[in-house]
């Protein structure tokens, strides 16, 4: 598979063995000890010595790898990457380098998987290593588990704990962005609030186990209400909840809030396991920004906000909008 691989990208032939001359060297039986993954290439990239954490690192044995250059290795279709370490390796020549490591996938036969996601830092060797060629350190760092924690961090970091849905944070990031949007493309931006009405009752009378499992259950209708991936669904608070809705004229998200209010409503007590049926109700606001009507975001969800309160206090249950 390995073959295959290489084949692809290049018609060229290994190298001249030089490696041969490099296997018993005492920095190849030095590297070999280190618990690094390390590559000694030369000034084209070609694979000089590796030590048996890097072979293991990418699932393909020292054997294959040796002669070969490390660059058919880096999958990068903009090709920035591969000028970025010939650059390196260029400067190596002029004199001692240590570039900044940089995040690079690597082709690999470990598996199910054909990639390995490593932090790569290129160091020139001295002369006393080189012989009559510059070589160049590789120490390649294995990034897959750091990815993966980072990605669940991230994923953390922004979503609601109780509900699933994006959380505060998020929210403004997302609005933001959207905002920006808005302005320079000069097109509708709209924001719906959502909040449950007389959410504390609901508690009192079920417990907040019950009240938990309803705020889930309404997260859920509001996700699966949703018209395209670009909006966003948040827990804004409490028994609150935000949507941004990107290019969405005022009628489109009035829309929308009909069909949520619908869905919502048709939820029935039963349903958050209570023996008792008894009605779950929202109050919304939606406001829109068109024709500049407002002069920055927090205007906007100041307007939602208002409205919000207005659908309150006119008797809940309801929806406002301009
Ligand atoms: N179960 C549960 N309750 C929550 C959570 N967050 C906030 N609440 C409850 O939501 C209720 C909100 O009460 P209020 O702000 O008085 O609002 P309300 O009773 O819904 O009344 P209106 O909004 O005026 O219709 C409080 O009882 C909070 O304890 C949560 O994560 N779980």
């Amino acid at each position: 598979m390995f073959s295959t691989m290489l084949s692809k990208n290049s018609n060229k032939k290994p190298t001249e063995k030089l490696f041969n001359f490099y296997q018993d060297s005492s920095l190849s039986r030095m590297i070999n000890f280190l618990n690094e993954a390390v590559v000694v290439i030369d000034a084209n990239g070609t694979i000089e010595m590796l030590n048996s954490t890097s072979a293991s690192l990418l699932g393909i044995e020292k054997d294959k790898l040796l002669g070969h250059n490390l660059l058919e290795l880096v999958i990068d279709d903009t090709g920035k990457l591969q000028t970025y370490v010939i650059e390196s390796l260029d400067a190596g020549q002029q004199g001692l380098i240590s570039s900044p490591p940089m995040e690079v996938n690597l082709q690999a036969d470990k598996g199910n998987k054909t990639q390995v996601c490593v932090e790569m830092s290129i160091s020139t060797l001295p002369e006393a290593f080189s012989s009559a060629n510059t070589l160049y350190l590789c120490i390649l760092r294995d990034l897959t588990l750091h990815k993966a924690e980072y990605g669940s961090l991230l994923h953390k970091a922004n979503t609601d704990y109780l509900t699933g849905l994006a959380n505060r944070h998020r929210f403004a990031e997302y609005l933001d962005k959207q905002w920006d949007v808005c302005e320079q493309d000069d097109v509708p931006l709209s924001i719906i609030f959502i909040d449950i009405d007389h959410f504390k009752d609901f508690n009192d009378q079920y417990g907040h186990i019950a009240g938990d499992r309803c705020l889930k259950r309404i997260g859920e209708t509001i996700s699966l209400s949703l018209p395209n991936r670009d909006t966003l669904a948040a827990r804004y608070g409490g028994e609150e909840f935000a949507l941004v809705l990107p290019r969405c004229s005022a009628q489109t998200a009035q829309l929308l809030a009909i069909r949520i209010k619908r869905h919502i409503s048709q939820l029935s007590t039963r349903q958050f396991a209570l023996s008792q049926e008894s009605e779950l109700t929202v109050s919304m606001g939606v406001a829109t920004q068109m024709e500049n009507r407002y002069s920055s975001k927090e205007g906007l969800l100041n307007a939602a906000d208002t409205l919000l309160y207005q659908a309150k206090s006119q008797g809940r249950d309801q929806i406002c909008f301009l």
